[in-house]
């Protein structure tokens, strides 16, 4: 018996080995992706069981809040100083006004672990260039405000010490540093963004160095022709950072290949650990995130990452967001709601209320979320499933419960449910009734839901002859 199974364990391995290579890429490239599908080690296993994060946007433009002058700037505020309406001057004098006097980290902290996030992207310097950390290689600092002190540290360690993890979102596009081009015209621009690389790679150093605990870096601004164009920087980098710093988790906004590509490579390959193109938008099906690891971030209101004294359109409600971070988990990715904290460091009162809000329903059914993933089952109408990894446990998250009372569940062939309970009530066994072969009926209370209801199934392989509930009596 043995003898067959290895036989057949060495004709799938090698059926795998020439399948892969029939995926042969087509374009030889020295920058591109340098490893096939998604990372394995702890480090990675640990972002993916994470599943739910806070990003935080907070620096120099929340002190105009997306009006200057009397007028409201439509736009998102953390780019106000693109704004026609908003003099260059007046903006880079803004960083001598920032003086949060009730910044508080640990209440932030409180509160997005009351929320139920388990890790946070704080913003160390947005495209602006202002530093949030008294950087050695830059005077537009927090040192050089009224505040002084390091805003970063404080933050890291109270978050850290909440039991969540901290990622740190780092801006290549840099409008304060001299050096930085969005493109290379000239032999001077190449001098320039040479040392502008320079000053990039001292600057990520020295953030590892002065927070060791960060888990990885968040990068944006890297889509202008000077960034696109050097795909050998952005890979040496990637390399650099990951030997400082073992582990390092770094998404696919960071690289370009050789040939301008980003995100994926010229032979569609991800570079990166993980898809960070999902931005205000959400994978709709499994097919879509290409078995790739992912993560979508999310603004409250329509475009707004930094504070905005005026959010105008549609705000988001906590049960849409819960719905989206369900989803996310449901299809392998996770999830990150962004904050834009006020010039004096506190949190607008509706983001005060989403975090009590949605983290009221993680209490209880958190555990649909953290270590699950897409459960291999064709999505109902109701809602969504979650499996807790590698196990034959998955939760059903009802988001539309149906008028007839009943949840249809169907499972794969041979499959069936041992048990099922509604995490709101784990005392309570539910009745799943089998209506046809693999296809059962849940059924649930009629009453009004205020928001998504989880109930969990513990799935197993069929015994001979019926599931283990009774087909309904004709
Ligand atoms: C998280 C957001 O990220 C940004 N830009 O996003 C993108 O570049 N998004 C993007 C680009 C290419 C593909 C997919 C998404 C920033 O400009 C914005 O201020 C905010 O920090």
């Amino acid at each position: 018996m043995m003898n067959l199974f290895k036989v057949c364990s060495a004709a799938a391995l090698l059926l795998a080995q020439v399948a892969t290579a029939q995926v042969k890429d087509t374009i030889p490239l020295q920058h591109g992706a340098h490893r096939i599908g998604n990372r394995t080690d702890a480090d990675m296993q640990r972002w993916r069981d994470l599943r739910f994060g806070q990003f935080i946007h907070w620096g120099v433009y929340a002190i105009p809040g997306g009006m200057w002058d009397g007028k409201v700037y439509n736009g998102a505020a953390e780019w106000i100083r693109s704004w026609k309406e908003m003099p260059h001057e007046a903006y880079d004098q803004l960083y001598k006004q920032f003086n949060p006097v009730k910044y508080n980290p640990a209440d932030w902290a409180q509160q997005a672990k009351n929320m139920g996030a388990k890790y946070m992207i704080i913003t160390t310097k947005h495209h602006d260039g202002f530093c949030l950390w008294p950087s050695k290689y830059a005077k537009y600092t927090i040192a050089n405000t009224p505040y002084k002190k390091d805003i970063l540290g404080p933050m890291v360690e109270a978050y850290n010490k909440a039991g969540i993890d901290a990622y740190l979102y780092f801006s290549i596009i840099d409008w304060n540093h001299p050096d930085w081009r969005t493109s290379i015209k000239s032999p001077a621009d190449s001098m320039a963004m040479a040392r502008f690389k320079v000053f990039v790679k001292n600057q990520l150093k020295e953030l590892l160095d002065r927070y060791p605990t960060v888990k990885g870096f968040w990068f944006d601004g890297t889509w202008d022709e000077s960034w696109k164009n050097d795909g050998a920087f952005s890979d040496e980098l990637e390399q650099y950072l990951q030997q400082l710093h073992p582990g390092l988790i770094i998404g696919s906004r960071l690289r370009a290949d050789e040939k301008g590509a980003r995100h994926f490579d010229s032979n569609s390959r991800l570079m990166g650990d993980y898809e960070q193109g999902w931005e205000r938008k959400l994978p709709n099906t499994i097919a879509d995130v290409h078995g790739n690891d992912w993560e979508g971030v999310m603004t409250v209101p329509e475009n707004q990452w930094g504070y905005h004294q005026q959010w105008f359109g549609h705000v988001k409600s906590a049960n849409e967001l819960i719905e989206m971070l369900v989803k996310s988990a449901s299809l392998n990715g996770n999830f990150v709601l962004n904050f834009g904290p006020k010039p004096d460091g506190t949190f607008r009162t509706e983001e005060q209320e989403l975090m009590r809000n949605i983290g009221r329903w993680m209490q209880v059914n958190g555990s649909a979320v953290y270590g699950t993933g897409y459960a291999g089952l064709e999505k109902p109408d109701w809602g969504y499933y979650t499996r807790k990894t590698g196990t034959d446990t998955v939760y059903m998250v009802v988001c539309n419960v149906p008028v007839n009372g009943n949840l249809r569940v169907k499972l794969p062939a041979k499959q069936s449910i041992a048990k099922a309970w509604a995490l709101e009530q784990p005392g309570v066994a539910l009745q799943p009734e089998l209506v046809s072969r693999d296809e059962y009926f849940i059924p649930v209370e009629q009453k009004v839901y205020t928001s998504p209801l989880v109930i969990v199934m513990k799935l197993e392989q069929q015994q001979r002859g019926q599931g283990n509930f009774e087909k309904a009596k004709t």
